[in-house]
């Protein structure tokens, strides 16, 4: 039942509790590769191909409203560059009344569990959802295990990092794949919050709608994925694709057959 606006505005983001996200934040952190250029025109094609909401910094909301298909947007507060001093220190970038202003759906945030930017994200992430709260705006937490010593894709690091994001009072948690639906499990389990993973860099098709699969057979709620999604020559094919799997609960093989995409790896 919709009791609030966070309710009202996660009903923009997902469909039925589920959620194909197509971030699209990575101008910051990589520059404007294939995909984001002409943003416009991938923001079309991964709406109609059946995202439910696209994601960026504060800064290109003017190029988003006119193309997303009256789907969500949510408007991310923080970032970082692959040619700086240090990648995993992400910094603030807008703040919620901002991301209200742009017209925004929901927040986002990164925090890198494990690095040694942790306890500053940590007080960062507490602001933002105190923050958000007040304004009913949802608040999807980007919880990485990311640092020193850190295996990104350990499932006690992930499942640690999901906890924390529902201790600091997010909504959504995104997180890293474990690589499989048996270990991704205990991540699920590690949080009543809906987890969602992103993508990493592009694999072949077949990869990608697996890893789907493999999240929504261990109880997860779906992605936020980009680059998978927006560096795909076909970012709307891809974007079907992806939709089966986690809206329409289709196998891998059906999944890329009805979004024209070939069945090999
Ligand atoms: C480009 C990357 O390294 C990704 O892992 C980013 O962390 C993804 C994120 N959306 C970003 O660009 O900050
Ligand atoms: O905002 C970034 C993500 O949510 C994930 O991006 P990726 O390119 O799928 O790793």
């Amino acid at each position: 039942m919709t009791t609030t606006g966070i309710d009202a505005r996660l009903d923009r983001i997902g469909t039925d509790g589920t959620y194909v996200i197509v971030p699209m934040d990575h101008g910051i952190t990589i520059g404007a590769c294939q995909g984001l250029k002409d943003i416009e025109s991938t923001i079309d094609g991964v709406t109609s191909g059946g995202a439910d909401a696209v994601l960026t910094q504060k800064g290109i909301a003017p190029r988003v409203h006119d193309n997303k298909n009256d789907k969500g947007y949510i408007v991310h507060l923080n970032g970082s560059t692959t040619i700086g001093p240090d990648e995993n220190d992400k910094r603030m970038t807008g703040t919620v009344e901002e991301a209200v202003r742009v017209g925004a759906d929901a927040v986002s945030f990164h925090i890198n569990v494990g690095s040694d930017h942790e306890p500053d994200q940590i007080a960062q992430l507490s602001e933002v959802t105190a923050t958000a709260k007040q304004f009913g705006m949802p608040v999807l937490a980007m919880a990485y295990a990311r640092g020193p010593g850190v295996d990104p894709e350990d499932p006690e690091a992930l499942g640690h990092a999901v906890r924390l994001a529902e201790e600091l009072g997010a909504d959504i948690v995104k997180t890293g794949y474990s690589g499989d639906a048996e270990s991704f499990q205990h991540v699920v389990e590690s949080t009543r919050l809906p987890v969602v993973i992103a993508g990493g860099s592009k694999g072949t098709d077949r990869e990608t709608i697996e890893m789907v699969r493999g999240v929504m057979d261990a109880g997860g709620a779906g992605v936020s994925m980009g680059r998978s999604i927006f560096q795909h020559d076909d970012p709307e094919a891809i974007a079907r694709a992806v939709a089966g799997v986690v809206h329409d609960d289709l196998s891998t093989e059906e999944a890329l057959t009805e979004a024209g995409l070939a069945l090999e790896a």
